[in-house]
């Protein structure tokens, strides 16, 4: 019944499919959505891994494109009855620079919307971050909070700021009239820090503990907690929220939704070594020796050589002022804003989220970092 084509009639368009949670999200379609008839999967950087998908009963399109032209970005999106917008520019190292991030995370996001308005598709579906929120650049703890909880959101840099940006731009596109006459239903979702199989910061940490004889040393007191989320789970909040838009409009529609699970509170740093510490790596406590001063000493100092660099090389660890910033402030979120909306509940227990994503840490072991 599922596979009959009367009842294969939608067409998805993914930005940033290819990407870390993309990939999550275009798999997760493909399983969970039984009336997709096609999905086009849109990135600047097609993974090979999509042509295994071309032989299942969906067709597969794979688009080769950039957010930040509108003229792609209206060519793929004209015809799709939902779009889940996730490409954006992760970078809080330096690696990019503040023009390239604006760029793509906010005028890449202008694009989506206007194709949107454009070609008459009715469904937009943002992924936003909890850096929308914080921590701010005063450092204030976010403790359990919700969507409604008050605190000061001021960002200076780049990522924050251009993601802010565009989630404005998305939640005021609520309501417009697209092609056709209908009105687009947006919504916006904030994953915390997302973890799982292909997540490179992880990948990173394992390879550095490695290299350091199997040894990671503490940076952040195990007292400042961080909410993580599955990227299954984030994944799987994107279909459902893409699923119930239309059903629920006027409930959903120009709202945001923290991405939460069952993972538990911990220190960034105690969390990560859930998995690296089944995969041998141990956490050695050398926070009296390397009191926070100094680390922000280090930090500022790499801010520094990064800045004198730059004309010659790229030079961006993942220690400067705004990461030490961001890894030392509790923001951890409490909320079933989600579940009371559209149902939503977590698909991946912890159990399962921490074996599979251990697992995808042990095989990545015999791999170059
Ligand atoms: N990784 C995390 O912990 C979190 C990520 N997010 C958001 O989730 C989304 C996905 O992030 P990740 O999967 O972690 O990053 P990623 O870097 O793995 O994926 C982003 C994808 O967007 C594509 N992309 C970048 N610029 C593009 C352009 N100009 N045109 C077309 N495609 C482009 C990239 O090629 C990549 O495949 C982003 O919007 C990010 O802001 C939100 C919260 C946490
Ligand atoms: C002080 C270092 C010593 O071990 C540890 C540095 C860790 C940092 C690289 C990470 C700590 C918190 C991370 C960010 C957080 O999870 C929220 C995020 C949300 C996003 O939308 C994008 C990624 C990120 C900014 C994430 C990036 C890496 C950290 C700063």
């Amino acid at each position: 019944m599922a596979d009959s084509a009367e009842t294969r009639k939608l067409v998805y368009l993914v930005t940033g499919g290819c990407g870390f949670l993309g990939e999550h999200v275009v798999r997760m379609l493909l399983q969970r959505e039984p009336r997709l008839y096609e999905l086009r999967v849109f990135d600047l950087h097609l993974g090979p891994w999509l042509e295994e998908l071309k032989t299942g009963p969906v067709q597969v399109t794979a688009i080769q494109g950039d957010v930040t032209q509108a003229h792609e970005v209206a060519a793929a999106v004209a015809g799709a009855h939902v779009v889940i917008h996730t490409a954006g520019l992760v970078d809080v190292f330096g690696r990019a620079s503040p023009e390239t991030i604006y760029e793509v995370n906010v005028q890449g996001t202008k694009n989506v919307i206007e194709a949107c308005v454009q070609t008459g598709t009715r469904f937009l579906v943002y992924t936003s971050s909890m850096e929308v929120v914080g921590p701010n650049i005063k450092g204030h703890p976010f403790y359990r909070g919700n969507e409604d909880t008050p605190y000061e959101a001021i960002h200076r840099h780049p990522y924050p700021c251009s993601k802010a940006q565009a989630e404005r731009l998305v939640l005021e596109a609520n309501g417009r009239k697209v092609h056709g006459g209908l009105s687009l239903v947006t919504c916006a979702l904030r994953p915390t820090g997302i973890y799982g199989e292909g997540h490179q910061i992880m990948r990173d940490f394992y390879h550095q503990g490695l290299r350091l004889g199997g040894r990671l040393f503490r940076a952040i007191p195990a007292s400042v907690e961080h909410s993580r989320v599955y990227v299954g789970n984030v994944a799987w909040m994107h279909v459902l929220v893409a699923q119930e838009l239309e059903q629920r409009a006027a409930l959903m529609g120009g709202q945001v939704y923290f991405c939460y699970d069952e993972s538990p509170y911990k220190s960034y740093e105690d969390f990560n070594m859930e998995f690296l510490g089944p995969c041998g790596l141990r956490l050695v406590d050398t926070r009296l020796l390397v009191p926070y001063w100094l680390l922000m000493l280090l930090a500022t100092l790499n801010a520094l050589l990064q800045w004198l660099l730059r004309p010659l090389l790229l030079y961006a660890p993942l220690l400067n002022p705004y990461t030490l910033a961001v890894a030392n402030t509790t923001f951890t979120v409490s909320t079933n804003k989600a579940q009371r909306h559209f149902g939503y509940k977590p698909l991946f227990s912890w159990e399962d989220s921490r074996t599979r994503t251990i697992r995808w840490v042990q095989a990545v072991e015999g791999s170059a970092p």
